[in-house]
């Protein structure tokens, strides 16, 4: 049997999704095709165009097509999702909601027709209500339907901690919990550098300013940039997902799944700690948390469903 490609396709060419399918294409991840509506197609086939005539370049072969044709994603191995409006200084993700979980279905049902065994991955916001938005159009199995918040955030952690000590991003590890609201639960208790607790290196005041730092570092990025939200950040994170996926290298990456029991939630989609590989989320990892965790944690998913009770009444 020949060898083939991977087809990923990321639906929305804004931002993040031109950011995302241009590091898609460096790392040579697989095949890309980049879809925004049919009033943009032009604009969208143009950033495509662009972008593979950076490949001579930039040494990869990976193609990058541009369309607003669904036919075009046929049967992707990944979709990725980006679909959507973001905010502006002074509003907050979940002020979008009823634009993006419109959008959110009429994406999801074009995903289930043309690519029925495709893993997903969501980016729109707000993220934790649109995945599971996405996971009742698609009836897809929960493994294959993944959001994406917990690696962009553990992300920003990792990056405030290594700039207060002056090491190696390379060397700081951490996990951020939670909904991707300004109530996610950045996990202290199990974050390190080098192996040594982070706790034994950063006074306790400094270690709280970092966690309100990450947990406000989305509305950080929005007022510094006046007319939208973070986007290389984003896209790496979600390429980082898609790299475990593609690779089946079983990594184990925060990522929003469908919580049936475990740490006391049913039903509820939220950033947890999981295994993803090539069959998308195949392990949801449940730590033993303190009471004071479990109670932020709590807030936090309260938060989240608050959000998906707005979906369920359109
Ligand atoms: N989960 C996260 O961590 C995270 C991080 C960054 C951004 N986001 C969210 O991702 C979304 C996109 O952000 P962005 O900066 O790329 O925005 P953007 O405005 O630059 O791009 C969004 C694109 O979606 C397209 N679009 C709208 N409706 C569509 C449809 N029905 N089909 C196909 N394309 C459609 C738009 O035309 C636009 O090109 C926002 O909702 C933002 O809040 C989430
Ligand atoms: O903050 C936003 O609105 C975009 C994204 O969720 C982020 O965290 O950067």
């Amino acid at each position: 049997m020949a060898i083939r490609r991977k087809k990923l396709s990321v639906i929305g060419a804004g931002f993040t999704g031109a950011t995302t399918a241009l590091m898609l294409a460096q790392k040579e991840l697989g095949d890309v095709v980049l879809l925004d509506i049919p009033q943009l197609e032009n604009p969208t086939k143009g950033k495509a165009l662009d972008m593979l005539e950076a490949s001579p370049v930039q040494g990869f072969d990976s193609n990058i097509i541009g369309t607003s044709n669904y036919e075009d994603t046929a049967n992707s191995d990944i979709v990725i999702i980006t679909a959507g409006i973001a905010r502006k200084p002074g509003m907050s993700r979940d002020d979008l909601v009823n634009t993006n979980a419109g959008i959110m279905k009429s994406v999801c049902e074009n995903v289930k027709k043309y690519s029925p065994e495709s893993i997903v991955i969501i980016l729109s916001n707000p993220v934790d209500a649109m995945t599971y938005v996405a996971y009742q159009t698609l009836g897809f199995p929960k493994n294959r339907v993944i959001g994406q918040s917990g690696v962009l955030d553990t992300a920003r952690y990792c990056t405030f901690i290594a700039q207060e000590l002056n090491v190696s991003v390379e060397d700081v590890r951490g996990f951020v919990l939670g909904g991707h609201g300004d109530d996610m639960v950045p996990l202290v208790r199990y974050s390190n550098v080098g192996g040594i607790p982070i706790e034994k290196l950063i006074p306790a005041d400094r270690i709280e300013a970092i966690v309100q730092r990450t947990r406000t570092g989305g509305g950080e990025i929005v007022n510094l940039l006046g007319n939208g939200s973070a986007y290389y950040a984003p896209a790496a994170s979600l390429v980082q997902m898609t790299e475990a996926i593609v690779k089946d290298k079983k990594r184990i990456l925060p990522a929003i799944a469908l919580l049936e029991g475990e740490y006391g939630y049913d039903n509820l989609f939220m950033g947890v700690p999981t295994i993803l590989g090539g069959d998308g989320i195949e392990k949801v990892f449940e730590l033993e948390l303190t009471a004071e965790e479990k109670t932020a944690l709590d807030k936090s998913a309260d938060s989240v469903r608050n959000v998906i009770k707005v979906v369920e009444g359109n």
